[in-house]
């Protein structure tokens, strides 16, 4: 339907008029309570910040992996096994790691994925043919395959760098992916170490979000992007906040998220995810991973990764899917100094992609937009959680009365009038 374009503000507008005595009636996304079940005897292995150098915790790991408890294997969290793995020479890790993720024929471990040999993804794959190659990553090259049960799957080849960096990456997103287990995430089926790393995935029929916003001539309707803002933010709520450990992304992009059959976003690629614990209020690194476009600028010049990385580059993904340009173009403009003026301005006519032909929903565009402007603040501190964006994407507008008091000057600045209104 075609609708009178206002602007993103009205929408806080409204809610400042009436809000005050209203209480909120959004339903949170409630925690997977399953996956905190998974590890949770695993979490003694998560009290300290890195598995340290100290050989009494390499003797700790060695013990639990001798106790050949099945409870214990099972748990056991994969990130500890990449730490320690990277510290690791190829004959240690060969003889502690479980054989399951060293051997696909001799395996002990029982595992809700399946453990493909070489020849299988082979079949799979028709010996990885180009005509089933999907996608091409900076770390990877990906495969479409059919398995004997004619299920459809994404295979995920590891290609880049010497065979102990693609161990490390392989073991660092097979643990994350073993880990997370939610509507919005890509599906692990199972994984290979014969003859190269790989990485099995539910295919998803879509392909990317980047090949649906670029790659074809008919561009998604506003109602489809509207259902792949909202999935993905409650992806990454769940990542930050639903499930046994803080998880930062650290790569959302449109070619990180994967769309099902009927457009249900899924998060991929945790080959940068880190883990953070609940102690911590960030995490630095010195080593500069990630895609231009959507790095927030404390990352950039500091190094700090925290829920605000992840919450930036979705605020760039909301642009993208706003706009239908690219987060950064052939010229390498970025789409955020581009937007930024026009987002001040409330010049949503120039903002919104011209292929949507005017015909979306003014208060959902309004509040992508809102949420998009909140998103790539300069300062992290006045990003907002992921928690409210999705509480924001889902028009209820109640996390802004604490955001009213918390952070007057900025909401003085950009919503002057409203809590003029408001007050
Ligand atoms: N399950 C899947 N179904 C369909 N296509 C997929 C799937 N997984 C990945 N792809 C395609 O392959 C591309 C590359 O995958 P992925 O991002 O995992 O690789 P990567 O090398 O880690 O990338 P990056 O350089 O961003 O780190 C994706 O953008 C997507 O187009």
């Amino acid at each position: 339907m075609k609708e009178k374009v206002d602007s993103p503000v009205t929408v806080l507008e409204d809610y400042f008029r009436s809000s005050d005595s209203e209480s909120s009636s959004s339903k949170e996304p409630s925690a997977d309570s399953e996956s905190r079940e998974f590890s949770k005897s695993a979490s003694r292995w998560h009290e300290s910040r890195e598995f340290s150098k100290s050989a009494s915790r390499w003797h700790a790991f060695l013990q639990l992996l001798r106790s050949g408890s099945k409870k214990q294997m099972n748990t056991l969290h994969p990130l500890s096994v990449l730490k320690l793995s990277k510290r690791m020479s190829t004959s240690m890790r060969e003889s502690i790691l479980p054989s399951c993720l060293l051997d696909a024929t001799a395996s002990p471990c029982r595992s809700p994925w399946k453990i493909f040999t070489h020849h299988e993804i082979q079949v799979a794959t028709n010996s990885f043919s180009q005509e089933n190659l999907i996608g091409k990553g900076g770390y990877a090259e990906v495969y479409k395959g059919c398995l004997p049960n004619r299920q459809l799957v994404a295979v995920k080849r590891l290609t880049r760098g010497t065979a102990d960096e693609i161990i490390g990456d392989f073991l660092s997103e097979l643990g994350v992916m073993a880990h997370v287990n939610h509507p919005n995430t890509a599906k692990l089926v199972g994984y290979g170490v014969d003859g190269g790393m790989y990485l099995v995935l539910e295919l998803s029929e879509k392909g990317s979000l980047a090949s649906v916003l670029y790659g074809s001539k008919e561009k998604p309707p506003w109602f489809i992007r509207h259902k792949i803002a909202l999935g993905t933010a409650k992806g990454i709520l769940y990542l930050h906040e639903g499930c046994q450990r803080r998880i930062i992304h650290r790569d959302i992009k449109a070619a990180n998220i994967l769309l099902t059959e009927d457009f249900e976003p899924q998060i991929c690629d945790f080959g940068l995810a880190k883990w953070l614990p609940e102690n911590w209020t960030h995490h630095t690194v010195s080593k500069f991973e990630g895609t231009f476009g959507y790095l927030a600028p404390e990352y950039l010049l500091h190094g700090i990764v925290d829920e605000k990385t992840d919450v930036f580059a979705f605020g760039v993904l909301l642009l993208e899917l706003v706009s239908g340009r690219r987060a950064l173009d052939y010229s390498q403009q970025s789409l955020v100094l581009w937007a930024k003026p026009l987002l001040k301005k409330n010049d949503i006519m120039e903002l919104v992609d011209p292929s949507l032909a005017g015909d979306f929903d003014s208060r959902q565009m309004n509040l992508m937009l809102l949420a998009a402007s909140l998103c790539i603040q300069q300062s992290s501190i006045r990003r907002p959680s992921t928690r409210q964006v999705v509480q924001l994407l889902n028009g209820n507008l109640s996390c802004f009365k604490g955001m009213k008091k918390t952070r007057m000057p900025f909401f003085r600045r950009v919503f002057r009038e409203e809590l003029l209104d408001s007050d």
